[in-house]
């Protein structure tokens, strides 16, 4: 009988399993070279780089969105097929406008669910709670591109939830957000159910928000561990053009 570590790794138990993961843009060098990776579910995973590290790439590669040169994706277990839309993975866009598109918020929140063919009663059902869950029902009736900053952030993911994804990423959800929505923002993190990959320049963010940090440059993960293992390597952070984050001098 085979010994069981001859088998292939079982990937039906991870949420999402990268191997040896390859991409680079026509014509020019590699953004992502050679990329191993597994997020066990209900993990919330931060993933940091410095500018053009390639987290957005990986996040479009993830989703299919752009297709690899090479290697395998797998959600839940199953391969991902760039170009098909795959409903179990969820990208909140870096910039909400990218996302909001409908006349109204309730349009763009019942966009996702209307298109995986649900009936309306379970169409109305998914943007309720997507709504509800985000904190955003008071804004149903309104023109998405007139709400504030942190008001289409979380309306943001409302689309993305009501399609009720197992696997979320949310590509620089902070940005641009004022304090309070910022709060917001963390405090719905912390209470969130899915599987999450949060690519981010807001350290303090990750580090309230995850477990588990990857450190992304150059096309190669350069650290994979605790959030305050590898944010709190000043040697490493600065070697990769980051700041080791202030609570990490001053814990409380
Ligand atoms: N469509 C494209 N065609 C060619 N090169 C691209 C394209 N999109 C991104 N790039 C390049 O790929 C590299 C990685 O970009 P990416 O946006 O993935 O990085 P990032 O880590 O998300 O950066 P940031 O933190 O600034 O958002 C950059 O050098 C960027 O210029």
């Amino acid at each position: 009988m085979k010994e069981l570590t001859e088998f292939p790794q079982v990937k039906t138990e991870c949420a999402l399993a990268l191997e040896e993961l390859q991409f680079a843009y026509p014509q020019q060098p590699s953004i992502l070279d050679c990329i191993n990776l597994t997020i066990q579910p209900g993990e919330r995973v931060g993933l940091i780089g410095p500018n053009g590290a390639g987290k957005t790439t990986l996040f479009l590669s993830i989703c299919g969105i752009l297709k690899a040169n090479a290697g395998n994706i797998f959600v839940f277990g199953e391969a991902v097929k760039a170009g098909t839309f795959n409903p179990n993975i969820g990208l909140v866009f870096q910039n909400p406008e990218d996302q909001l598109f409908c006349p109204t918020v309730w349009e763009d929140v019942a966009f996702g669910p209307e298109n995986l063919q649900l009936s309306p009663l379970q169409v109305k059902h998914q943007v309720q709670k997507a709504l509800e869950i985000t904190e955003t029902s008071h804004l149903a009736n309104c023109v998405p591109h007139h709400l504030s900053g942190g008001q289409k952030c979380m309306v943001a993911i409302a689309t993305i939830l009501a399609m009720q994804p197992q696997i979320i990423l949310y590509d620089e959800p902070s940005a641009n957000l004022d304090l309070y929505a910022r709060r917001r923002l963390i405090d719905f993190l912390k209470q969130s159910q899915q599987t999450s990959i949060i690519s981010s320049h807001d350290l303090e963010l990750i580090l309230e928000v995850c477990d588990r940090a990857i450190l992304l440059n150059q096309g190669q993960i350069i650290a994979d561990g605790c959030c305050r293992e590898v944010m709190g390597n000043q040697a490493l952070m600065a070697e990769h053009r980051l700041e080791k984050p202030h609570s990490l001098f001053h814990p409380h």
